[in-house]
């Protein structure tokens, strides 16, 4: 190292310092610049690119584009212009362009440049995006799997399928247009990935049920009445990211089946319904380990399956993603179900978001428009034409709420648009009870809300003497009652710290319900108690995100246990035995996706920097099933939000096509 560098590293450093003594930069990024520079020549400009690329890790990226680094990266990491000129400036000069950063990286020891022999470097250069090792094997995982799964044509009977979706869909579209759902179906019969996409109660699940049903019509060479044997073949695995999800995964297949079992009695779908099994975890369906990132099912252990369906895939990160596609038999059917517009997983990857690209668009090629005009009888109206490529051809958006009208659907829709005004209106609109706006709230607002949303769970468990005199399946019953009402309303932050995050408020509403005399708290743990996993564990068996309720143990007098839902069962674990839970009468927006809640409240805090931002309130808002109250401290703070996009960095889409 030159003198010059030397100063310029020991400037950098002592701002990188500085800057995580005052909370701006996580710990982890000034020590992984010094291990970078650790490993060879570490000049100013590279570990400037190891603090961003490591803070952009922190914030769900995969990847540091170039010609972030080359411009300006403060709409990305929610930094002021102080703070990353006092940072740029620390590290001397830099090169002044994309080729000049790609260059520069490119002579570095440390850096991988793909196109070169590898030497197993930590970070990688890929055009012109810096990766992390681990996440570009990720993206280019997923990104081969998912070509080669969309361009792998597989036979289909069009005449066969033609019959059965006249079977299978019998209601015309409501709202003119072609019918979608068919759609969907037959695009995705014709390969071995399918992406389905649409807001909430747009009919996925309704549509991949048929979808079931028609691969179990068509899956001999005979016709339906010989389904049986042919079926038998079929093995079918349910998943989705969370334990909540996936148990409202099967449950609404299995009611979709059951209501299409009496008019295609040939079928035998109820059969068919039991044999699919119990859906499950992506960690258990892959065969998480505890305290290793790998899984016991992988490229050289494959799953056992043939079909496999993934609900709310938007929260599925890069990671598993490329974990489920390395594990999955590559002539099995991957089906792909979520809401591209959701937010995306805490953890880095904006997978389905990026994987949908084209969902909006269509971008049907002629030979797509004239299968799908065989198959379904649907023709693809021309704006949804055009050349996209074989990922898009598999990708089908349900444009249509069945169950999601109304002023909540009408708000949703605005606040996707990025319509401010559009979703001022709906909320200050009479909208029958559905909506309201508490502008400008203040803590005390929420407290009242939560005080009116919580009573009924904590009265009942009160009325029954904590439940702790009832036994057996009554006592089962009845703690599922008890979640069952707790599980109807909800308070939603966008952060974590302050009066307006999941941490304040949690503690300010135990205080109101105490002090209403709806909950009597002893130490950490208290009957009444909702929590939130923060960590999968193993041993007991619960995973991250799932929800449950503290109760007396009905079997041991002074003992607590945790109560979970899983679906129409519930489980329970002894509340001593949870380690890693935090209280939750209030969670983060991120937490709260794959559930509803009948009233879901959502708290904007004033201050949120690049949180705050449309997919954020979006997704709060399709979390209410009949009434959505929406707490801003100043209406500013919802227009600012609405305008903000999420960005997430990642090369998945230039990998898919390259
Ligand atoms: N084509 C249709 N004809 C009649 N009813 C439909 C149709 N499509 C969907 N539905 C009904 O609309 C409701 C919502 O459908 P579904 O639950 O499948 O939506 P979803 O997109 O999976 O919702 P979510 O995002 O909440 O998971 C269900 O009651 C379903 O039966």
């Amino acid at each position: 190292m030159n003198t010059t560098d030397d100063t310029h590293c020991a400037a950098l450093l002592a701002r990188i310092d500085a800057l995580t003594e005052a909370g701006q930069l996580r710990r982890l990024s000034g020590a992984f610049a010094r291990f970078i520079a650790s490993l060879g020549h570490g000049s100013p400009p590279l570990m400037l690119a190891c603090v961003l690329l490591s803070e952009l890790e922190g914030r769900g990226h995969s990847c540091l584009l170039l010609s972030e680094l080359a411009g300006d990266p403060r709409a990305l990491l929610g930094w002021s212009e102080e703070d990353w000129s006092a940072l740029r400036t620390s590290a001397g000069p830099l090169p002044k362009s994309v080729a000049a950063w790609n260059a520069m990286l490119y002579q570095c020891d440390q850096v991988w440049p793909v196109q070169d022999l590898d030497f197993q470097q930590p970070l990688v250069l890929d055009g012109e995006r810096l990766y992390l090792r681990r996440y570009w094997r990720d993206e280019t995982t997923v990104a081969r799997a998912v070509r080669e799964r969309a361009a792998a044509p597989r036979l289909v009977d069009v005449g066969r399928v033609r019959h059965w979706l006249d079977t299978l869909f019998h209601h015309a579209p409501r709202e003119g247009g072609p019918d979608w759902q068919k759609i969907a179906c037959a695009a995705a019969l014709r390969s071995n990935l399918g992406i389905i996409t649409g807001g909430p109660g747009t009919g996925k699940t309704y549509t991949v049920a048929r979808l079931l049903a028609l691969l179990f019509a068509t899956a001999g060479g005979a016709s339906g009445a010989d389904l049986g044997s042919s079926a038998g073949g079929v093995r079918i695995a349910l998943a989705a990211p969370t334990g909540k999800a996936a148990a409202r995964l099967k449950q609404s297949i299995d009611n979709a089946l059951e209501e299409l079992a009496g008019r295609v009695p040939e079928l035998r779908l109820p059969e068919l319904a039991a044999r699919m099994g119990a859906a499950r975890t992506l960690h258990s369906l892959l065969g998480a380990r505890p305290d290793t990132r790998s899984f016991v099912h992988h490229r050289g252990n494959p799953l056992d399956v043939d079909v496999l369906i993934v609900d709310e895939a938007s929260m599925v990160h890069l990671e598993m993603m490329a974990a489920l596609l390395d594990a999955l038999p590559p002539n099995a059917r991957l089906i792909l179900l979520g809401d591209k517009d959701q937010l995306a997983s805490v953890e880095a990857g904006a997978v389905l978001g990026d994987l949908c690209h084209d969902a909006q668009a269509g971008g049907y090629s002629a030979a797509t428009v004239d299968y799908i005009r065989a198959a379904t009888g649907q023709e693809i109206p021309p704006g949804f034409q055009g050349a996209a490529g074989p990922l898009a051809q598999q990708t089908v958006m349900l444009r249509e709420s069945r169950r999601f009208g109304g002023p909540i659907g009408q708000l949703a829709l605005a606040v996707n648009a990025g319509d401010a005004a559009a979703a001022r209106a709906a909320l200050a609109s009479d909208s029958g009870g559905k909506l309201s706006w508490i502008d400008p709230a203040q803590q005390q607002d929420v407290l009242q809300l939560a005080l009116a949303g919580y009573q009924d769970y904590l009265r009942m468990i009160a009325r029954a003497g904590a439940g702790a005199d009832i036994g057996g399946e009554e006592h089962d019953a009845w703690v599922l009652q008890v979640l069952r009402s707790f599980e109807a309303f909800r308070i939603l932050c966008a952060v974590r710290e302050g009066e307006w995050g999941v941490t304040g408020l949690n503690e300010a509403i135990e205080q109101r319900l105490e002090a209403a005399g709806l909950l009597r708290k002893r130490g950490e743990w208290y009957v009444g108690r909702p929590v939130m996993v923060t960590r999968n564990d193993y041993g007991t068996g619960v995973f991250n995100g799932d929800i449950g309720l503290t109760l007396p143990d009905p079997a041991r007098a002074g003992s607590l246990r945790v109560y979970f839902s899983e679906g129409a069962s519930i489980r329970s674990v002894l509340a001593t035995r949870l380690r890693q839970v935090e209280t939750a009468f209030a969670m983060t927006v991120h937490k709260s996706q794959g559930s509803e809640f009948a009233h879901t409240v959502v708290a904007l805090p004033r201050e949120g920097g690049a949180v705050l931002a449309r997919e954020l309130v979006y997704t709060g808002i399709t979390r209410a099933k009949e009434h959505f109250t929406l707490c801003t401290p100043s209406a500013a703070v919802l227009d600012s939000a609405i305008a903000q996009r999420t960005q997430r960095a990642s090369g998945l889409r230039t990998l898919i096509s390259e």
